[in-house]
């Protein structure tokens, strides 16, 4: 199926990434979140992105202006009706997503692809909840999306071939790489990352070294580009804790137990750089 129209629903960190991407590769994108003020903050971080892009001479104004005039805000679900795709952005939540993927599924045209940018939720069972679980897929990019290379694609027990085969096609015309994986709680990327980065926040519980050793260890020990603490805050600590609940409910092993001072955090709104503060403090 040709897509040249396409939603992107949540206009937070990975959300304003996608749709950026988005219409970089020339797409029609219509930014929706919840509130007006959302969408203007996701455009605004698409903006300073894009701007960072002409002062190192990787476009051209008017190319800045050709994508930014490509991206519609909304806050209205409705303006689904002409799309041929939507990706999910929302918080990683399945009550908020199976009812987000209620109404798409009686708004978006017949035909159009339902995907999900989810971190580790079922696909399978967020299809379920449509009348279209044939054209319902993960399409799961990495943060930060415009530099991030990986999609995961992550087929439902019922998505299409055809609906893969597009999904496919249109990550790599994002300039991206796409990735098949199965649909198992966490996927391949948050299997394996999230509990190494859980483990990290033990050792700060634990007392075995402080939030900056621990990720000078892994930075220069490990020539990881950013310190397990420091890319938790970066993907937001709430995510964090959401991916870990998933891993240990539907894995039921004990060692995907959350950290208890990963929900302690969370339970004060210090969730990382999105809010200001995490494990380390960040200015304005
Ligand atoms: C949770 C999930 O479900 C899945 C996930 O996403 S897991 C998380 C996956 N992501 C990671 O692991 C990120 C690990 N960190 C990194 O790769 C790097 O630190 C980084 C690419 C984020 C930044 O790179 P860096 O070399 O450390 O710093 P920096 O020089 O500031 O940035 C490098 C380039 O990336 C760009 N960049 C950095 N952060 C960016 C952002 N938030 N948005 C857009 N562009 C960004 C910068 O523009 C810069 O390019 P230019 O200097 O040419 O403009
Ligand atoms: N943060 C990360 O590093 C990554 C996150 N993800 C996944 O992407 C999704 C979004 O994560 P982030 O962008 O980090 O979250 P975020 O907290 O930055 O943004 C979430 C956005 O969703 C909006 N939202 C909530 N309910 C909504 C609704 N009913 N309709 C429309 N918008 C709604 C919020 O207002 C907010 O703007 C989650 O499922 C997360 O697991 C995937 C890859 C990486």
């Amino acid at each position: 199926m040709h897509i040249n129209k396409i939603m992107v629903i949540g206009a937070g960190q990975m959300g304003s990434g996608i749709a950026q991407v988005a219409a970089q590769a020339g797409l029609e994108v219509v930014l929706n979140d919840i509130k007006d003020e959302f969408v203007r903050r996701g455009l605004n971080t698409i903006t300073k992105n894009l701007s960072r892009d002409v002062e190192k001479g990787r476009k051209t104004e008017e190319e800045k202006r050709a994508i930014l005039a490509r991206i519609q805000p909304s806050t209205d679900l409705a303006d689904a009706k002409d799309v041929q795709l939507v990706i999910e952005a929302a918080v990683e939540n399945m009550e908020i997503k199976c009812d987000i993927f209620r109404k798409l599924d009686s708004i978006a045209p017949a035909g159009a692809i339902l995907a999900t940018n989810t971190s580790s939720l079922p696909i399978t069972e967020i299809a379920a909840v449509t009348k279209r679980p044939e054209l319902v897929i993960g399409m799961h990019f990495m943060n930060p999306v415009p530099v991030m290379k990986l999609v995961e694609v992550i087929r439902g027990l019922a998505t299409s071939n055809e609906t893969y085969q597009t999904i496919e096609e249109l990550s790599k015309k994002m300039g991206k790489v796409p990735v098949e994986v199965n649909d198992f709680p966490g996927f391949v990327s948050n299997r394996i990352l999230l509990p190494m980065i859980n483990e990290a926040i033990y050792c700060v519980y634990e007392g075995v070294a402080t939030p900056e050793a621990i990720d000078e260890v892994m930075k220069l020990g490990m020539n990881h580009p950013m310190g397990p603490l420091t890319l938790a805050d970066f993907i937001g600590l709430d995510t964090c804790l959401a991916i870990m609940e998933v891993l240990h409910e539907g894995l039921g092993d004990s060692k995907y137990r959350p950290c208890p001072l990963l929900r302690k955090y969370v339970k004060a709104g210090w969730l990382g750089k999105k809010s200001g503060r995490g494990f380390y403090v960040y200015e304005g």
